[in-house]
């Protein structure tokens, strides 16, 4: 089979929530490529995390099992973090299902969690390879639906203050423009990881970073790039600096943004247009802009959410490559 489900973004589009059904309790949920476990906020947090969430209730389903002494801990890589036990339920995600997925059940969560009320936890759709439950590591849901769905891939049309769609086990030609263009993916470290080497500021020369690699991370708001490629774009943007108060590189909100082509397993120049390059304000009079493209010092490059404004993307767990198209 396959599954279709809306992909609503937060207010500024700083994540994208779609919703699950865990043992028939719907939940609305995050979905991460970047990461592998799926994890909820439950009844057994206490009060104070519960609130404003949805909370999942494993004694109101009746097919949820508690996997005897396994735990989790997982942190993210803006130091965000949660811990708790495991157990299994079905879970449907737009039709397409899995009846024993593992649950991982927050004893603890940190702080951006709690106040994020729209989220009630996380969906990995990473490599099973990073998934942290002990003794036994877990599967994801993609890496559990796989063999059943239609095709063994999920996509991600996530758009710009709109609602887009996951969809697994199909590739909706009618999300995209033109074909879909694959890359290998290197699994070593259990991301969607490519080649990026090459980048374009524009109309502009190329500039390649030798070695450069990137990850597809649905769960990372921004697209954070080698420091030499976000220096160069923000070379072409008068009145761009580097705002160490807010933290990153900020521009007037009404600069002109050159597009910026990445390249992807060589095979691919992924555009990212200029205007989803812009992505808030950072003063009430919106005079100010925070940039969507910022530098990362390590060399494995994350490509969150704003270049998926501009890029649909294809995973496929069968041959492990990725697709993207414009949008
Ligand atoms: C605090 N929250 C909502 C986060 C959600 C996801 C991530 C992440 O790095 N995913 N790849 C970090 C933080």
């Amino acid at each position: 089979g396959s599954g279709v489900v809306a992909a609503t973004p937060e207010q500024g589009d700083v994540e994208y929530l779609a919703p699950i059904s865990i043992g028939g309790q719907t939940m609305n949920m995050d979905f991460d490529s970047g990461s592998s476990d799926l994890w909820v906020f439950n009844t057994q947090l206490s009060t104070a995390s519960q609130t404003g969430h949805t909370n999942f209730d494993p004694a109101k389903s009746s097919t949820f099992k508690l996997i005897q002494g396994a735990s989790f801990s997982i942190s993210y890589g803006d130091g965000s973090g949660a811990a708790g036990t495991v157990g299994t339920d079905t879970v449907n995600i737009g039709g397409a299902t899995v009846t024993s997925q593992a649950i991982e059940l927050a004893t603890a969560v940190s702080s951006s969690f709690v106040s994020d009320t729209q989220s009630n936890g996380l969906v990995g759709l990473a490599y099973s390879k990073l998934n942290t439950v002990k003794p036994t590591q877990q599967k994801t849901f993609f890496d559990n639906a796989k063999s059943t769905l239609a095709m063994p891939v999920f996509t991600a049309d996530l758009r710009q203050a709109a609602v887009g769609a996951y969809t697994f086990g199909a590739i909706d030609s009618t999300r995209f423009n033109g074909s879909l263009t694959w890359a290998a993916v290197n699994t070593t470290n259990g991301f969607w990881q490519f080649s990026s080497t090459k980048f374009q500021v524009g109309r502009g020369s190329t500039m390649n970073i030798a070695g450069g690699q990137a990850i597809a991370d649905t769960g990372t708001t921004l697209m954070l790039a080698n420091a030499a490629v976000v220096n160069a774009y923000y070379s072409q943007v008068t009145g761009a600096v580097n705002n160490q108060t807010v933290g990153g590189v900020t521009f007037p909100c009404n600069a002109q943004l050159p597009d910026l082509a990445v390249d992807v397993g060589g095979t691919y120049m992924a555009t990212v247009r200029g205007d989803d390059i812009n992505f808030a304000p950072v003063d009430a009079a919106s005079t100010t802009c925070f940039g969507g493209l910022q530098a990362i010092s390590s060399n494995l490059q994350i490509y969150g959410d704003i270049m998926f404004k501009s890029q649909f993307v294809a995973f496929n767990g069968g041959n492990n490559t990725i697709g993207m198209a414009p949008h």
